[in-house]
C-alpha cells in the first residue's frame, strides 16, 4: 500500500538572514496526524525553519509543500489559506483585547467551531471577558493555541509553547496538541525545549545543530537513547547510531 501523501514536505530548505543561511539543506516530511518534535540547542535554526515554512522569512533555496500546495514564495495569508497555521513563540495574542475578542478575530479567518475548540481549553471559558494582558503566561499560551486552531489548520507549527511556563502548565498543553493531532488528523511540528515531554507526545523527532539535521528518529526510540539526543545537541553524531540523520523518513 502506498503511504498517504505528506501533509508537510520541506525539501532542501535553506533560509537565513541577510543572505546568510541559518538553516541549510533541510528536508523534513510530516504525515497527516503525525507530531514531529523539532529540537536542538539555542540558535540551531528551529524558529528559522518555521518562519521560512510559513513564508514569514523568504527561503534562499528548497521547497515547502503543504497538502500538495507549493508554499515557497507565497505570502503568509496564502499559506494560512493552504491550511498551515503558526503559533509563534512569545504568545501571539492582543493584550488590549479580551479573550473573546481575540477569539472572534481569529474566528473571522477560520473554519473550526469556537465551542468545540474551547472544549479543549476549559480554563479559558470563565476568562472570556478578561483582557489578555491580565492573563497568566499559561492562559495566554492556551489562547494563542486556541486562536491558531480556530483557523482549522491541517498543518500546525508550534514554536516553543512552553516558553516561560511552569512545567505543570506545559504538561497540560502538549498532550492537548497530541490529542488534536489524532482527532483532526492534523500534522504538527513542535519546537520544544522540554525534551522528555516533547518526545513523549511526538511520533518522530529531528535534532538540529547549526542549521543542519544532527539526528532524526522515532520519538519512542530516542527517549531510550538520551545519550544520542544530548550528543546531537552538541553537534556530535555517532556513525554507529541506529538512527538515520536524514530527517525525512517517516
Ligand atoms: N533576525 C535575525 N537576524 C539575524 N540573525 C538571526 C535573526 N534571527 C535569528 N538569527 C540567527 O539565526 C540562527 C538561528 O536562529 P533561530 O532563532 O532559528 O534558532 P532557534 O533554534 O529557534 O533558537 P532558540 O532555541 O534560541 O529560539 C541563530 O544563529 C540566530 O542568531
Amino acid at each position: 500500500m502506498t503511504p498517504p501523501p505528506a501533509a508537510l514536505e520541506i525539501s532542501g530548505l535553506s533560509a537565513g538572514y541577510n543572505g546568510v543561511p541559518a538553516v541549510r539543506d533541510l528536508s523534513i516530511s510530516v504525515a497527516q496526524g503525525e507530531v514531529l518534535a523539532l529540537l536542538g540547542p539555542n540558535g540551531a535554526g528551529k524558529t528559522t525553519t518555521l518562519l521560512a515554512a510559513v513564508g514569514l522569512l523568504p527561503a534562499l533555496r528548497g521547497s515547502v509543500v503543504a497538502l500538495g500546495t507549493p508554499l515557497r514564495g507565497r505570502r503568509v495569508e496564502r499559506t494560512a489559506r493552504a491550511g498551515v497555521s503558526l503559533v509563534p513563540a512569545g504568545r501571539g495574542v492582543f493584550h488590549q483585547l479580551t479573550v473573546a475578542e481575540n477569539l472572534r478575530l481569529a474566528r473571522r479567518r477560520g473554519g473550526a467551531d469556537l465551542d468545540e475548540t474551547l472544549g479543549h481549553f476549559p480554563p479559558l471559558r470563565p476568562l472570556l471577558g478578561r483582557r489578555c494582558g491580565l492573563l497568566s503566561g499559561g492562559e495566554q499560551q492556551m489562547l494563542a493555541l486556541a486562536k491558531a486552531l480556530l483557523a482549522g489548520p491541517r498543518v500546525l507549527l508550534v514554536d516553543e509553547l512552553s516558553l516561560g511556563l511552569a512545567p505543570l502548565a506545559v504538561r497540560g498543553l502538549l498532550p492537548t496538541i497530541r490529542a488534536l493531532a489524532d482527532e483532526r488528523r492534523m500534522a504538527v511540528v513542535l519546537v520544544e525545549q522540554h525534551l522528555d515531554l516533547a518526545l513523549s507526545v511526538a511520533d518522530r523527532a529531528v535534532v538540529l545543530h547549526h542549521g543542519r539535521v544532527a539526528l532524526a528518529g522515532r520519538a519512542a526510540e530516542l527517549r531510550e537513547r538520551r545519550d544520542l539526543v544530548e550528543a546531537a545537541y552538541f553537534g556530535h553524531t555517532d556513525p554507529a547510531s541506529p538512527f538515520e540523520p536524514s530527517g525525512s523518513a517517516p
